[in-house]
């Protein structure tokens, strides 16, 4: 496994690839890494030649300092993960070698990204926007990888793509959860144990609101009582719950035969940020 750090470096990396017919595959994280991250690397390994995995922690998706400040950090441990997962070659770039200048780009995914994460984290998207972009310029892949984890960004990188005429192919991987329903998230390695013990909930409550949407139970009660679930367990603090269309992340007042559902929630735990996500057809 190679280990690039400059963008001039993946650029190199990436054109001798596809000059001698390789099919390249990237995906994009920000380390500490587990298995829904190594799901994405298989992915990548199964479908094409050479797998590049991105690690960056990006300043600029973060409306958070304390949480960019306490993001975890494990390079080490990742690289060691990486090698037998398939990656050809891991790109660890500097703040500096991403933003040789303050970026000043900025991107308005309208609708897409006014509700959720979009509305909770302010400049999020753009953010996440800005340094895809750069990786997608950069490594040139034919695909790349993404977790339904963070359904809304996937979403709002089909759009980036779409707009900008990107010659590649998204590919968006299930969420991997541990065997309580905990969706897998770098973050929660941050969670006490009271915290993790309470985590299970999120899930849980996800779980039951789909169970209510196939009953036809209308998206308003579905809301309501996810929101008072959530409320009985005093670890959590929720911060959004949301039944959307499944494409155009717009919450429903009621359901549209034939589209599917996602039911989306941001909850704090012990000072700790969660987000996870189901979809049900209605
Ligand atoms: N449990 C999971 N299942 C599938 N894909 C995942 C999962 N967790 C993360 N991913 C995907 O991995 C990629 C990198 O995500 P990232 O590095 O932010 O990890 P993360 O675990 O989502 O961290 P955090 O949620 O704490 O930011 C994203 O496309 C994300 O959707
Ligand atoms: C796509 C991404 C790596 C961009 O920094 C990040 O938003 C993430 O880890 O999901
Ligand atoms: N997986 C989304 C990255 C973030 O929380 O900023």
């Amino acid at each position: 496994m190679q280990i690039l750090t400059t963008a001039t470096g993946l650029q190199a990396y990436t054109e001798q690839a596809r000059q001698t017919g390789k099919r390249v595959g990237l995906v994009p994280t920000m380390g500490a890494l587990h298995a829904g991250h190594l799901q994405l690397v298989q992915a990548a390994r199964t479908d094409c030649d050479e797998v590049i995995v991105s690690l960056f922690v990006n300043p600029t998706q973060f409306n958070n300092a304390e949480d960019f400040r306490l993001y975890p950090r494990v390079p080490e441990a990742d690289a060691v993960l990486l090698e037998p997962a398939g990656c050809t070659a891991l790109f660890v770039p500097s703040v500096a070698e991403m933003y040789p200048l303050p970026t000043v780009l900025r991107f308005d995914f309208g609708a897409l990204e006014q509700v959720m994460e979009g509305a909770h984290r302010p400049g999020h998207f753009n953010g996440v926007a800005t340094v895809v972009s750069k990786l997608f310029h950069l490594a040139r892949p034919h695909r790349a990888y993404f977790g339904q984890k963070d359904w809304q960004q996937v979403a709002v990188i089909r759009q980036l793509v779409a707009d900008l005429s990107f010659d590649l192919e998204i590919v968006a991987c299930p969420t991997i959860r541990e065997a309580d329903g905990l969706a897998m998230s770098s973050r929660n390695l941050r969670l006490d144990a009271a915290a993790r013990a309470a985590a299970p909930l999120l899930h849980r409550v996800l779980t039951e609101a789909a169970a209510q949407v196939r009953d036809g139970v209308m998206p308003a009660q579905v809301r309501a009582a996810a929101e008072a679930a959530l409320a009985q367990e005093p670890l959590v603090t929720p911060e959004y719950f949301e039944v959307a269309d499944a494409q155009t992340l717009q919450p429903l007042a009621q359901y549209v035969t034939g589209r599917n559902v996602v039911l989306c929630l941001a909850a704090h735990l012990g000072g700790v940020r969660l987000i996870d996500n189901v979809v049900v057809a209605a």
